[in-house]
């Protein structure tokens, strides 16, 4: 079983994170974990800060020459930013009246749509700092170096996976568009919102600038899609080993994302039941489906086609043309609380989900397959795969494309 846990605050030194249970054998450089975090920062209409802001990734166990060694791996994502932060984030008691005027000012206008109010009086703090430190998808810096390193040791077992933007605010990929491929990675990332349809993702782009302009934000959806899984994945023995609930859970655990669909998702509630499924088919190579309306899984488990899965993300809550909310000092009307934000973080939303996924489908690989090392984890894959009849071919008969 693999564990995985992030700490750190938005503008505190770094970020920490520990993996335990990936099997030894999977390579893991510093540069793969740097490209992943280097794409969570891409899409346009990101803020200011994704600009003068680095991640310095750390390695700080259980990697050795390149190798996992089957020890936790713990890892470091120091920000750059800390040195202007020292004061207000300090670890040690600071007297809040010796800071310089405006630095860590209470913060008392809670943003409607953030976790700031509810935290505050859950936490039983008197302004949300604390609150917004933690609540920040700055988190999500960690979790998309844990998901690199599950990414790496899914490729070693054949597995491949790819996120792009279907929609931005209400411009949507046109149905029917081909998806993008295992290793279109690059070619979405060249793209300013990650999105697989050059046309649609131009006119997101003035979305975005419209939003801007408006003092506004944006939210939008994400698919993940997974190539080369085995089917079996996953079970319907039990709701919480079903892989649906495991790879909701992990994508609702990202912040702002409101919704999760497997495969067609809420279109297939609109459909026949003749016209839902993905009906069997006997070839010279095995069993095929006609379609891939399912999305890659069956009763709770893979079933060897591609997997796909989307998540929905709702506007950025720090809306510049800021939202009524109550001063909690002061009592009455106020506006929310705002310095600077995202307009849109879908396509920085759509690398959390695909490491999000990452870790969900490792994890399911070593509960299956098991393995000390990744070859014995290969080994035990490679001998249920071929003692399957006509595993090989469950793929889909026909190019997946967007339903
Ligand atoms: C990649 C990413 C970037 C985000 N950037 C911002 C931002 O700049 N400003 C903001 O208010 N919310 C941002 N959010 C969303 C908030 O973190 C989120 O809305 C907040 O934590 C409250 O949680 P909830 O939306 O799940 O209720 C971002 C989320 C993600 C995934
Ligand atoms: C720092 C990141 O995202 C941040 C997530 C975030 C939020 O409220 O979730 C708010 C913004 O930070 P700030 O309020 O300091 O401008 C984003 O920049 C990041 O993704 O690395």
């Amino acid at each position: 079983m693999l564990r995985w846990l992030t700490a750190g605050e938005s503008h505190g030194p770094e970020l920490v994170a520990i993996l335990e249970g990936l099997p030894a054998g999977v390579p893991v450089s510093l540069d793969d974990i740097r490209a992943d975090l280097a794409r969570r920062k891409l899409g346009y209409g990101r803020g200011a800060r994704m600009k003068f802001e680095e991640d310095e990734l750390t390695i700080s166990g259980g990697v050795r020459f390149g190798e996992t060694m089957g020890s936790p791996i713990a890892l470091r994502v120091g920000n750059t930013e800390w040195p202007r932060w020292v004061d207000v984030m300090s670890a040690s008691p600071v007297d809040p009246t010796t800071l310089p005027k405006g630095r860590g000012a209470p913060l008392t206008r809670p943003r409607p749509g953030h976790a700031d109010l509810v935290g505050m009086q859950k936490y039983d703090f008197a302004e949300a700092r604390n609150v917004l430190e933690r609540a920040s998808a700055r988190e999500t810096a960690a979790r998309v170096a844990l998901g690199a390193i599950a990414r790496k040791f899914l490729a070693e077992l054949g597995v491949e996976l790819v996120s792009h933007t279907l929609s931005i605010g209400t411009v949507r990929v046109p149905e029917g568009t081909a998806l993008p491929a295992a290793g279109d990675v690059a070619t979405l990332d060249s793209d300013p919102l990650r999105c697989f349809d050059k046309f649609t993702s131009d006119l997101m782009v003035a979305e975005v600038d419209r939003a801007h302009d408006d003092g506004d934000t944006l939210g939008g959806v994400v698919e993940v899609l997974a190539y080369g899984l085995p089917p079996g994945l996953g079970s319907y023995v039990h709701w919480d080993r079903r892989i649906d609930s495991q790879l909701a859970g992990a994508l609702m655990g990202i912040q702002a994302i409101k919704g999760v669909e497997v495969g067609d998702g809420f279109l297939t509630t609109t459909r026949r039941g003749s016209e839902a499924h993905d009906e069997l088919f006997q070839t010279d190579a095995g069993i095929t489906r006609s379609s891939d309306r399912a999305g890659g899984t069956e009763g709770g488990m893979t079933t060897g086609t591609v997997l796909r899965v989307r998540a929905g993300m709702k506007p950025i809550a720090t809306v510049p043309h800021a939202l009524r909310t109550v001063d909690v000092e002061k009592g009455g009307p106020a506006e929310a609380h705002h310095q600077r934000s995202d307009v849109c973080a879908v396509p920085a939303a759509g690398v959390v989900a695909e490491a999000m996924v990452a870790l969900v489908l490792a994890n399911s690989m070593l509960e299956k397959f098991g393995g000390d090392s990744v070859t014995e984890t290969r080994r035990n894959l490679d001998s249920y795969v071929s003692s399957i009849p006509g595993s090989l071919s469950t793929t889909s008969a026909s190019d997946p494309s967007l339903a």
